[in-house]
């Protein structure tokens, strides 16, 4: 997969040379270029934002600079590759959840275009919506200031699920629960070794070694944090599935 990323503030990327996702860069699994939108500005000031049309507060980013950039870095691939998705962060735009995480990583080239002030020039989005796939994202219900962040917690999404980058803990992803059936609920309690600390012990259950037990006491556990914090992913569960899940433990 290739990641491109135009933003003024290249350095707010460092975080993705670390980790998950330096480490599949390291591996090859992933091709992710940083590109400072300051380099197609052509005044002494590198300017890249101006005064709003019709007043109000703060400034827009200019179209110029934007469609350069966006213009060289979709002009950058080989005749025959597959276009890429551009993703723009924003408050305004459809939720970022594990579904679309999901549906991108599936996709072999994004391109992120996170803005700063009060966004970018309208023209700019409906410029490449007749060019590519536009995606205008929001990563929740909080004001930020600026699309940096939400890249960073995008590509970190959407990388965990290419195949390889996860290595050997994608093999957690065979689960008991079926796909869809479970997977909405929030992740139940974990324990590593000590086996007391602070006068605090294990559960039981996960010193049985019974699988079929810790299985059904991780979907309790699972159920009721679910429950508690977020009851509307408890009404995407399948019913049945849930059945059947008490069935077989
Ligand atoms: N994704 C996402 C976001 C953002 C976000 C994303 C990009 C930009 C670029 C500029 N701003 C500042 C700004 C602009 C307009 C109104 N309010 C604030 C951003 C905010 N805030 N909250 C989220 N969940």
């Amino acid at each position: 997969m290739r990641i491109d990323v135009v933003t003024i503030f290249p350095e707010y990327l460092e975080p993705l040379n670390v980790s998950l996702v330096g480490k599949a860069r390291a591996r090859g699994l992933l091709d992710v270029r940083v590109h400072d939108l300051r380099c197609w500005t052509h005044d002494k000031h590198h300017t890249v934002d101006d005064t709003p049309y019709g007043g109000g507060p703060g400034m827009v980013m200019k179209p110029e600079p934007w469609g350069e950039a966006l213009d060289e870095v979709l002009g950058s691939a080989a005749a025959d590759a597959a276009p890429p998705v551009l993703i723009v962060p924003t408050p305004s735009g459809r939720p970022f959840d594990q579904e679309l995480a999901v549906e991108l990583s599936a996709r072999p080239w994004l391109v992120f275009t996170p803005a700063r002030y009060e966004g970018i020039d309208r023209r700019v989005i409906e410029e490449y919506y007749e060019h590519v796939d536009v995606r205008e994202v929001s990563v929740g219900d909080y004001v930020l200031a600026g699309g940096e962040a939400p890249v960073l917690v995008m590509v970190e999404a959407i990388a965990r699920l290419v195949p390889g980058v996860l290595g050997n803990a994608e093999s957690h992803r065979d689960d008991s629960f079926a796909a869809g059936a479970m997977a909405d609920l929030l992740e139940g309690p974990v324990y590593t070794k000590p086996p007391e600390w602070r006068g605090r012990g294990i559960p039981e259950v996960l010193l049985s070694g019974h699988h079929g037990r810790i299985a059904r006491w991780r979907r309790d556990q699972a159920l009721a944090r679910t429950s508690a914090n977020r009851p509307d992913l408890i009404a995407r569960c399948d019913p049945a599935a849930l059945d059947k899940h008490d069935r077989a433990t």
